[in-house]
């Protein structure tokens, strides 16, 4: 197997008596899209300074392609997004990158293809003023992109962006990972980076939760299958009566059982059918993943 290209061990980072984060340990191998997810505060973008060497931490290691944070081969290597972007509104797009790639000592040549790759070549050579958010964000992504890092970090990329351009943007990014970069990218919402990254990691006061594909994080938290029973009129009595459960009215009662004794539960249940007037399954959702392993509801955080 390759080596990550970002391997962060045992990582604790206090600010004072705050400790926002302990005993974090993550990587991200070549071509490899992880998703840090958390709530506000959680200590996501802590995690994405400590890798970009403007914060120290108090204890444990982090390499990026093998170099400290903060050293000359990790600062070439690695290239972020922070959560808001602001170039000068007077420079056009194409301006902007020149610009960066100048800072990065990347050939100026290779502008236009980032340009093309961001979806910006007919607005390159309008200023930046002129720009929508998602035009500034994908211009954002673009100087992200520059030189091609072997590690894109990319604070909350999509936030603000309309369903459309967030779909575009992680076709960007699937491309960049394609091309070998390895992508930390921070997000708010396990509905969103399905799908769309390789593995997701969520972070709950400073400490790393859980770190797995979905299917993995799904199994590891076992949650039970809701089952939603109607009764006939005067029947949720001796419904309730046999299976227990929560009474959500006078004709409705709600059982949960483990995925794995629901065909069992079910047929308890055919033997009540003279009571039964529906029966309705939901399987764990997003949302009950991720309160699972975060404390917390994945709509309370977008708030
Ligand atoms: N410079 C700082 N000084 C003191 N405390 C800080 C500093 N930066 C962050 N914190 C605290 O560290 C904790 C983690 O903050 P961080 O910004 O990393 O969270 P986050 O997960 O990125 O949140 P959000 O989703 O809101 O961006 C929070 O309690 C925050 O108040």
């Amino acid at each position: 197997m390759t080596d990550p290209f970002l391997d962060i061990r045992n990582l604790c980072l206090s600010f004072g008596r705050l400790r926002a984060l302990e005993d974090v340990s993550l990587s991200v191998r070549p071509g490899e899209r992880l998703a840090l997810l958390g709530h506000n505060g959680a200590g996501k973008s802590t995690l994405f300074k400590a890798v970009l060497g403007f914060l120290q931490p108090s204890a444990g290691r982090i390499a990026v392609t093998g170099h400290a944070p903060g050293t000359d081969a990790a600062r070439i290597a690695v290239n972020y997004l922070p959560e808001v972007v602001s170039f000068p509104r007077n420079l056009t797009g194409r301006e902007v990158l020149v610009f960066f790639s100048g800072l990065r000592g990347a050939p100026r040549a290779a502008v236009a293809d980032l340009l093309a790759r961001v979806g910006l070549t007919e607005a390159s050579d309008r200023t930046v003023g002129t720009y929508s958010k998602g035009m500034r964000q994908r211009l954002g992504l673009a100087q992200a992109l520059i030189g091609a890092p072997r590690l894109l970090l990319l604070d909350e990329p999509t936030s603000g962006l309309d369903p459309v351009s967030r779909q575009e943007f992680y076709e960007i990014i699937a491309d960049a990972a394609a091309r070998g970069s390895a992508v930390l990218l921070s997000s708010h919402s396990l509905e969103e980076v399905q799908d769309r990254t390789d593995r997701v990691a969520i972070l709950a006061q400073g400490k790393l939760r859980a770190d797995g594909t979905l299917a993995e994080l799904a199994a590891g938290a076992a949650l039970p299958t809701r089952i939603r029973v109607t009764a006939k009129p005067g029947a949720a009595d001796e419904l309730h009566a046999a299976f227990g459960g929560r009474r959500v009215n006078g004709c409705r009662l709600e059982l949960e059982c483990p995925q794995d004794a629901k065909l069992a539960m079910l047929a308890q249940l055919g033997r009540h059918e003279h009571a039964l007037s529906d029966i309705d399954l939901a399987a764990p959702g997003l949302n009950d993943i991720y309160r699972h392993y975060s404390g917390r509801n994945e709509t309370e955080d977008r708030t």
